[in-house]
């Protein structure tokens, strides 16, 4: 089957996975359905313990699932596991190398294990490890670890790429760079399934993706389809000795909720543009000069905020 002509590389439906049996048992991942199409890239977002790993384990065949189906590359990864293990490349959130071993120790290692490996040194140069070739994996950083980990994802060339949080403990020029790296793959033709806690991520990397609540799929689509609808915000400071209740009704103004918070403003809108060419026509007339203006569209981190909650305890401002 197809997605836009595209061919489907990953099927997964009415998929649930419990922990636990009988009343003991836990229901991590509650009946989800999604397709990803040969050469893209879906993220899959969410809280934590939202489901994402249980359900990036499934997909890689690391556990039967308790119910519902997966197809990756056509075949059921835990039955089928042969035939789709070595056309897949998998990147834990632990990696757990031996720690005497050097980075390229570990990837000559890891490459006996994979069928039609690339060659070690060329693989670690693409993720920006050229250089640490001699260094043990206990003198790596955290961010070079991550590094290391999707080195060995990379070995074997795979068709399908399965990244878990790929770029949590990198700083911004890693992660940027290994968003970059992604892409490449992609446009390749490598098809990636990541988790992100962080929605710039998700936003800016994914074609397509899913937001994962409680086990459960909230939303999905293209990052436009998942944030369409949903208010965008503007905000602003208020010169001394004003108050909101001095501008123009705020339903008149398009607004659906607001904060204000000290001197700063933030309303929330379902029409940006007419809230702030209406507030600054207020502001025209009044004689007043508003700083700290800021106009913009619903994020997905406003999205995400709406489905889940202001606990969420997501990452924000990822690169900046
Ligand atoms: N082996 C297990 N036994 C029992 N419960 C588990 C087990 N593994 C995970 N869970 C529970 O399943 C739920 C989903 O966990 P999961 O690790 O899939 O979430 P996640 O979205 O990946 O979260 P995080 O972002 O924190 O990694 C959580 O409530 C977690 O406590």
């Amino acid at each position: 089957m197809d997605i836009d002509g595209h061919e489907r590389v990953i099927e997964v439906t009415g998929l649930t996975r419990v922990y636990g049996a009988g009343s003991d048992g836990f229901e991590a991942v509650r009946g989800i359905s999604f397709s990803v199409a040969r050469g893209e890239i879906f993220a899959l977002l969410g809280t934590n313990g939202a489901g994402k790993t249980s359900t990036v384990e499934l997909l890689e065949g690391l556990a039967a699932p308790t119910g519902g189906e997966i197809r990756v590359l056509g075949h059921d990864p835990y039955r089928e596991r042969a035939a789709v293990r070595p056309r897949t490349g998998v990147m834990l959130q632990e990696g757990g190398f031996p720690a005497e071993l050097t980075v390229a120790e570990t990837a000559r290692m890891w490459a006996g294990c994979t069928s039609g490996a690339r060659p070690a040194a060329e693989v670690l140069a693409r993720v920006g490890l050229g250089d640490r070739l001699g260094v043990r994996v206990k003198q790596l950083s955290g961010g070079e670890r991550r590094r290391l980990d999707l080195a060995l994802a990379l070995l074997g060339d795979p068709e399908v790429l399965f990244l878990d949080e790929p770029t949590t403990g990198l700083d911004a020029e890693g992660r940027r760079d290994t968003w970059e790296l992604v892409r490449t793959l992609r446009d390749a033709g490598t098809t990636v399934l990541l988790t992100t806690h962080y929605l710039e991520e998700a936003e800016g990397l994914a074609d397509r993706l899913a937001i994962l609540h409680a086990g459960r799929i909230a939303a999905a689509g293209t990052p436009a389809e998942v944030t369409a609808g949903r208010p965008g915000r503007m905000s602003f400071q208020l010169p001394e000795g004003y108050h909101l209740g001095d501008l123009p009704p705020l339903a008149a103004l398009g607004v659906c909720g607001h904060e204000h918070e000290g001197r700063t403003v933030r309303l929330h809108t379902t029409d940006p543009q007419r809230t702030a060419a209406d507030v600054l026509a207020w502001a025209d007339r009044t004689g007043l000069r508003l700083h700290a203006l800021d106009v913009r569209s619903a994020s997905l981190e406003e999205a995400f905020l709406g489905i889940a909650g202001h606990d969420s305890g997501l990452g924000q401002g990822v690169a900046a």
